[in-house]
């Protein structure tokens, strides 16, 4: 396999009387787009969460391209890994402009340079949200909201961007968009890896599933290598399911 953005052994999460992920294994790939699936509470925000260093862990590694993440100093770990996580609290009334600007505010000491506003124009025109760039940030619908946060991650321009839900809130034209711009982000030399909770978005767009079931952690295409015929989705969701095939992907839907 090419190199591993992330490299996850042996990793295992409990709280005081459950375990929520137990002897986790998975490396994902380098320069692909990658989606986690899985119930709710199965565990996937843990995982981001130890992932990227907001839950500290006392057993297993987590690889960032090749180093230990607790090895990685807090100076490049911005240039290294983006979050975008699932909530977001927001009590400051920062204009657009200034949230996405925030995002670039690890790699300046006095403040913003001219190539930094650059970047934040660049962003809010990529992502179709110029017109926003003085309103409130507070001012904004959930959706705007959503779309000015992924616009903050981008603008970062981290080697991996992992993002919790990134489609939450957003209308059919904005997921596209967004899945779009996350796609080709992943073609130009980076990494994407997203919790998503539409099966058909990820059959869509992913290189990559992976599933979080019963604290374990699985890689899809080797559950479909092992029995070629199973429905992995009802297995994962618990639910019956129908399978259709459109193009080259697998599309399913509940029993009606
Ligand atoms: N701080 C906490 N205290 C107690 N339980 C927690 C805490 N954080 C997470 N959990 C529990 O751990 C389990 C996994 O939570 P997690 O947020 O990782 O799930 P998830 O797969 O991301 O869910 P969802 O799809 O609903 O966002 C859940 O049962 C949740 O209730």
């Amino acid at each position: 396999m090419s190199l591993a953005a992330i490299k996850i052994e042996n990793l295992s999460y409990s709280i005081p009387g459950k375990t929520i992920l137990d002897n986790v294994s998975l490396s994902l790939a380098a320069n692909q787009f990658s989606v986690i699936l899985g119930r709710n509470g199965s565990g996937k925000s843990t995982l981001f969460n130890l992932i990227t260093g907001k839950y500290p862990y006392s057993s297993g590694v987590v690889e960032l391209l090749g180093k230990e993440r607790s090895s990685i100093p807090q100076k490049s770990l911005a240039k290294t890994i983006g979050f975008l996580p699932q909530f977001h609290q927001s009590v400051f009334p920062f204009s657009v402009y200034d949230v996405i600007l925030t995002g670039r505010a690890a790699f300046y000491r006095f403040g913003p340079s001219g190539r930094d506003h650059e970047i934040v124009e660049q962003t809010l025109l990529n992502m179709g949200i110029s017109h926003l760039k003085d309103k409130s940030y507070t001012d904004l619908s959930g959706g705007e909201r959503q779309l000015v946060l992924i616009s903050r991650v981008m603008a970062q321009g981290p080697d991996i961007l992992v993002l919790d839900e990134p489609t939450n809130h957003l209308d059919l034209h904005f997921q596209v968009l967004v899945l779009d711009k996350l796609k080709l982000y992943s073609r130009s030399g980076h990494t994407v890896i997203c919790i998503m909770h539409d099966p058909n978005m990820a059959s869509i767009y992913a290189d990559h599933t992976y599933f979080i079931k019963d604290q374990k952690a699985y890689d899809s295409s080797l559950l479909i290598a092992e029995d070629p015929f199973a429905n992995i989705y009802e297995a994962l969701y618990e639910m019956p399911l129908m399978q259709v095939q459109v193009k080259d992907k697998t599309i399913i839907i509940p029993q009606f």
